[in-house]
């Protein structure tokens, strides 16, 4: 893959300042709203912290869980609460993931991974496709995944994909191994069809 960037061994303080980068660049280039997706589960948690921050026009940016737990925000598995509890006080509108949502064009598309291959919430059972006619779905895992036994709602593949950039941040050798096999095209997994679609620039942080 010509487009993909692979950086190994970024702590969350040089993650947190590639992304205030991305994101100042992209609020230069324009006077209206950016759009951020961002991922949940617990890697980008300490990571959002940082972001947080960051002396950014925070009033000008939207932050789109990329999915989410059908819990209430209160519930401690609620993606969308964690987020807009780290987010909000920055300034930024935070956005609650229903299947109403008209979703815009990200600047910024930060994905995690599971060991399994999904991304945001799609999962291998739930069969993604590149060209879904839906932006957002609402899922259920199978098999559910034991730390968060919920169904999900989540960006599609191609709202995933609607956007200037795209970033994983995976964390151990369990889920390098699957995502190098997505890259060279070894598997079918949801991330291997993102990837295999993927124009723009993918920088992971692994
Ligand atoms: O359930 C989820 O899991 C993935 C991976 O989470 P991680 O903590 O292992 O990085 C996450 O990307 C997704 O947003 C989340 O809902």
């Amino acid at each position: 893959m010509d487009n993909l960037t692979i950086v190994e061994d970024a702590d969350d303080a040089a993650i947190a300042d590639w992304i205030a980068r991305e994101l100042g660049q992209a609020l230069a280039a324009t006077p209206g709203p950016v759009a951020i997706t961002v991922p949940g589960g617990s890697t980008p948690f300490p990571i959002l912290e940082r972001l947080a921050a960051a002396p950014l026009d925070w009033r000008r940016v939207t932050v789109w869980p990329g999915d989410d737990r059908v819990v209430p925000e209160d519930h401690p598995a609620s993606n969308t609460g964690r987020i807009r509890a780290l987010m909000e006080p920055a300034g930024a509108e935070v956005v609650t993931l229903t299947i109403m949502e008209e979703v815009p064009s990200f600047a910024l598309a930060w994905l995690g991974m599971g060991e399994d291959g999904h991304v945001a919430s799609l999962f291998p059972n739930t069969d993604p496709r590149i060209d879904d006619p839906a932006r957002i779905r609402r899922l259920t895992p199978d098999p559910l995944p034991p730390e968060a036994p919920f169904d999900r709602v989540s960006l599609t593949l191609p709202a995933l994909l609607d956007s200037d950039r795209l970033m994983f941040v995976i964390r151990g050798e369990g889920k390098r191994r699957v995502f190098d096999a997505a890259v060279r095209g070894e598997n079918d997994l949801p991330v291997a069809r993102l990837l295999g679609a993927a124009r723009q620039p993918v920088r992971c942080f692994a």
